[in-house]
């Protein structure tokens, strides 16, 4: 019987700890076979100089955000095709550093008025079997980031206010509450944290099911 791997997302703000657990979740994962480990945006998006620039603007115009939210999409999509569905269909589990939900808490965050618009053009974008939100206060996540890279690295994570509009979009999730989409308190010691990553990815592990239907 070909079974389809278990497919992960790592969701939060910048310096929530993302990295720290998607070692955590590719750990624990890699004792029962292949994990691709990726992320998204993916390259394409991230290395273009024209991304690069506007991500660097404190008012980048009305139709740049419209259109980073067209490229990002564009992007998402080829790597899910690219990447992400072949990994799953070959039995492999995927765990992705930001995903679809990172898009919406970022874009409503930069001015995009129309969540269905971004809905929409995100939609064949398949749910995540798990999407861990690692919740952080942003001032917290940021003496993070200063504390590990020695200062802030881009203009995004220096925008506080902005970084507590994605925030509470992660928080709040206005795309439509998903049980699949869990929360963790992320300021916990990282023990705890683990615990948590550990505990959900048990719970909502689809190859469980698969073995019993
Ligand atoms: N639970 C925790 N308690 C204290 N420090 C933590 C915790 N989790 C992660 N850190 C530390 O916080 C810093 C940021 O964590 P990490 O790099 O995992 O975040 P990130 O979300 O991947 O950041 P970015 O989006 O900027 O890449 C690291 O130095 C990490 O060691
Ligand atoms: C999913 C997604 C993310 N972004 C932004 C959000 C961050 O500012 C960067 C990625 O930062 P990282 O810490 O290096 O992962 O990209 C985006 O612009 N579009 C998206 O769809």
């Amino acid at each position: 019987m070909s079974r389809r791997g278990y497919f992960v997302a790592v969701c939060g703000i910048d310096g929530s700890g993302k990295t720290t657990q998607l070692e955590t979740v590719a750990n624990y994962l890699s004792s029962e076979g292949e994990v691709v480990r990726t992320r998204q945006p993916s390259d394409l998006y991230r290395g273009d100089p024209a991304v690069r620039a506007m991500l660097d603007m404190a008012d980048p115009g009305p139709l740049a955000v419209p259109e980073l939210a067209v490229f990002a999409a564009f992007d998402r999509l080829r790597h899910i095709r690219t990447t992400v569905l072949p990994a799953l269909e070959r039995g492999a589990s995927v765990v992705t550093d930001r995903y679809v939900y990172s898009t919406y808490s970022y874009f409503l965050a930069r001015g995009v008025d129309d969540l269905g618009w971004l809905m929409e053009l995100n939609r064949y974008a398949p749910e995540p079997d798990l999407t861990l939100y690692l919740d952080v206060p942003t001032d917290v996540a940021a003496k993070r980031i200063i504390a590990r890279d020695g200062s802030s690295r881009k203009r995004e994570e220096l925008d506080l206010d902005r970084m507590d509009r994605v925030r509470h979009n992660f928080r709040t999730q206005p795309w439509g509450a998903s049980p699949r989409y869990v929360t963790i308190d992320g300021t916990q010691a990282l023990e705890s944290v683990r615990d948590q990553v550990i505990g959900a990815l048990r719970e909502h592990d689809p190859r469980r099911t698969q073995l019993t239907a």
